[in-house]
C-alpha cells in the first residue's frame, strides 16, 4: 500500500481505505475464483495496482468524463482507476463470466458507485467514452478493429479521445502504422525496477458516427 502513498499522496480518506480494502478482497476472491496469480496477490500494489495507475500519470480524467476497460479481467485497470477518478464513469467488460463476477463483488465490498460492468464481448457494447483503456488483451491492430466507432466525438481532456493501453517491452513494430501514437515510459514515474519496460501508449482515436 505505501507503494501508492509514495506516488499519489493526496488521497482521500476514503481512497485510502479503499486502496487498504482492496487486497483483503482479492486474496478472498481469489480463493474461489483464480483472477491474480498467487506470486501477483503478494505484491498486488506494485503489479496491479499501480501499474494500472501509471494511466493517471499520463491522464487525469475529468469529472463526468467516462472510460471503458476492455478485457479487464479481475479489475485492472479499471478498479483502481475508478477508486482514483470517482467522479469518472467506469465501464469495465470482460467475455468471461467469472471474472465480471470477481469485479462485481470488488465493486460491491469497495462501495465504488461510479462502475459498472458488462459480461460480453467488446464486439458488442454499442456506446462512446472519452478513453478506453485496457492492458494484456490485444495487439493493437486487432484492438483498434474492436473499439472504432466508440469514441466521443468531443475531446475535453489535455490528450485526445482515443486508446490509453498498457504495453511492455519494444513496440516498434506493432505501432508502426499508427503515426499518431504516442509512448509513455513508466520508468519516468515510477523508479521500481518492475517499471523499467512498461508504458502507456496513447493513440488518438477519430470520431466515428
Ligand atoms: C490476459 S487477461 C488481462 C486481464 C486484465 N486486463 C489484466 O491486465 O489483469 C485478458 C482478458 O481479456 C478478455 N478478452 C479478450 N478478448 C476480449 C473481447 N473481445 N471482449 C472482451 N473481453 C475480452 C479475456 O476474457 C481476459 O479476461
Amino acid at each position: 500500500m505505501n507503494e501508492v502513498l509514495n506516488y499519489f499522496p493526496n488521497l482521500t480518506d476514503q481512497q485510502k481505505q479503499q486502496f487498504t480494502q482492496l487486497k483483503d478482497l482479492y486474496k478472498d476472491w481469489n480463493l474461489k475464483i483464480n483472477v491474480v496469480s498467487r506470486k501477483d496477490i503478494d505484491e498486488i500494489y506494485l503489479r496491479h495496482v499501480l501499474h494500472s495507475l501509471g494511466i493517471a500519470k499520463i491522464q487525469n480524467f475529468k469529472p463526468g468524463s467516462s472510460v471503458m476497460d476492455v478485457g479487464t479481467g479481475g479489475g485492472f485497470p479499471g478498479i483502481p482507476l475508478a477508486i482514483l477518478f470517482p467522479e469518472t464513469q467506469f465501464h469495465l467488460v470482460d467475455s468471461i463470466g467469472k471474472k465480471i463476477k470477481v469485479v462485481n463483488e470488488v465493486k460491491e465490498g469497495l462501495g465504488l458507485e461510479n462502475v459498472k460492468s458488462s459480461n460480453c464481448r467488446v464486439e458488442e457494447i454499442d456506446e462512446q467514452y472519452d478513453f478506453i483503456v485496457s492492458r494484456a488483451v490485444a495487439q493493437m491492430e486487432t484492438f483498434v478493429h474492436w473499439v472504432k466507432g466508440k469514441i466521443k466525438k468531443k475531446s475535453v481532456h489535455e490528450l485526445k479521445n482515443g486508446i490509453l493501453y498498457l504495453k511492455g517491452g519494444d513496440l516498434s513494430e506493432e505501432l508502426a502504422k499508427y503515426k499518431t501514437a504516442k509512448i509513455y515510459n513508466l520508468s519516468d514515474y515510477f523508479e521500481e525496477d518492475f517499471f523499467d519496460t512498461k508504458k502507456v501508449v496513447h493513440l488518438p482515436m477519430k470520431y466515428k458516427g
